[in-house]
């Protein structure tokens, strides 16, 4: 991810890049290959006005070996566009990278050098393609307007050279200069107002990318939120377990098939037995403990559909949908075993948790779960006045 600092996104004044070389990589990375793309075909263009630009040359000299040695400059500067133009969908990188490019714009110098040599009477026609070509090199060759700025001056640099050498004055100098300066400052501020605004596009899609993206990550802490919210109002924050509100929805889900469907469902009581005891002589924090064992170790044998909830206290319920009476004292049997075996060790000693069960079924006569809990406390009751660690059968009169 783009780091959003707004720093990072600054645009250097004059070069029109980010001052930031990873955000101007970034940028590179994103625009290459429409570059390469636009490069290529301003590379071909220029290549073929090139080749016709050799009929004047003809016209001019005829069979002549200045001819030919304009033409086997023009040639040779031919094939290095077109052999960038190719190479460019192969490396698109090379077009935002820009040194290609400016490289063959600076070997095109020699031709343009040549000219006044072999055609002495063409200077003011030389000093108009100069300043064609400088203003395409800012405006129409895409590329970076350091690199750019490097092949205006050289130009601009051998222009001068060659006017010397033919001997101008002072004044033709300087009007030279003059008359070079103004495809160059146009030709500079055009190219800085497409490269500022290409990048100020690029800058504005990535705060609206990065904006997307704390969006997208606020939105999936909230749904973590409100999952975990949920998952809070429906469960026992000591044991995990469903708590009242859960384990009613989910009686009524399962009682409303049992009438639709006729399907059985089965559903229990479980009391821990002494559990006073645990807690008076090892502390209430060791109680909670042994209770977060206890529902651990209930859930054991228990089927994925089955509902183990807190009944409160050292109280459980269990809701055993499609079982008959007979498979609930089968089920609460294994539970009852599990728990027994299951043990709490503190201070190197070893405590045995037992609790007393009481199954019963739904019969046509149950109208909600208070009337089964009603059935099953009772049993409950008898279960541990006869001992407890037992199952008791809790069956509707
Ligand atoms: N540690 C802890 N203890 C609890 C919690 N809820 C209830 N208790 C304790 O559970 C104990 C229940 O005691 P009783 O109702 O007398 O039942 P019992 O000691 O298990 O005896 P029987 O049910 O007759 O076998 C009390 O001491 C409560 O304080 C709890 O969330 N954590």
């Amino acid at each position: 991810m783009v780091d959003t600092k707004i720093n990072n996104f600054a645009i250097s004044r004059w070069r029109a890049e980010f001052v930031d070389p990873a955000m101007e990589r970034a940028y590179h990375l994103h625009v290459e290959a429409d570059v390469a793309q636009f490069l290529a075909r301003a590379l071909k263009l220029w290549a073929l006005l090139l080749t016709v630009f050799a009929w004047a040359d003809w016209l001019q000299l005829g069979n002549s070996p200045g001819f030919y040695i304009l033409s086997g400059l023009r040639m040779a500067h031919v094939c290095l566009l077109l052999c960038l133009a190719f190479v460019l969908p192969l490396k698109p990188h090379w077009a935002t990278w820009g040194w290609p490019v400016t490289i063959v714009a600076i070997a095109g110098y020699p031709l343009f050098f040549a000219y006044p040599y072999i055609m002495p009477d063409t200077g003011a026609m030389g000093l108009a393609i100069m300043m064609m070509m400088l203003l395409s090199v800012y405006v129409f060759v895409p590329n970076r307007l350091g690199l750019t700025n490097l092949v205006a001056l050289i130009g601009f640099a051998m222009v001068i050279f060659n006017s010397i050498i033919a001997g101008a004055t002072l004044s033709q100098l300087i009007l030279v200069t003059i008359v070079l300066a103004w495809p160059v400052s146009i030709g500079y501020a055009a190219a800085h107002r497409i490269n500022t605004g290409n990048r100020k596009a690029f800058r504005a899609l990535r705060l609206a990318e990065n904006t997307n993206l704390e969006l997208e990550e606020e939105m999936t802490r909230r749904k973590t939120l409100e999952v975990e919210l949920q998952r809070q109002a429906l469960t026992d924050p000591l044991t995990g377990l469903s708590n009242r509100r859960q384990y009613e929805l989910l009686f009524r889900r399962e009682l409303e098939r049992h009438r639709r469907h006729g399907t059985r469902l089965a559903m229990g009581m479980i009391d821990l037995d002494h559990f006073k005891r645990i807690n008076d002589e090892h502390g209430h924090e060791f109680g909670d403990q042994v209770l977060r064992t206890v529902a651990e170790t209930l859930q054991e044998p228990l089927r994925s559909c089955d509902i183990l909830g807190r009944f409160g206290g050292e109280e459980f319920i269990l809701i055993l949908p499609e079982a008959s009476l007979q498979q609930g004292i089968e089920v609460a049997e294994r539970m009852r075993k599990a728990l027994r075996s299951a043990a709490v060790i503190k201070d190197g000693k070893t405590i045995h948790i037992t609790a007393t069960f009481a199954i019963t079924e739904v019969c046509d006569k149950d109208e909600n779960i208070s009337d089964l809990i009603r059935r099953a406390d009772e049993a409950l009751y008898e279960g541990k006045r006869d001992g407890r660690d037992r199952v008791m059968e809790a069956a509707a009169a």
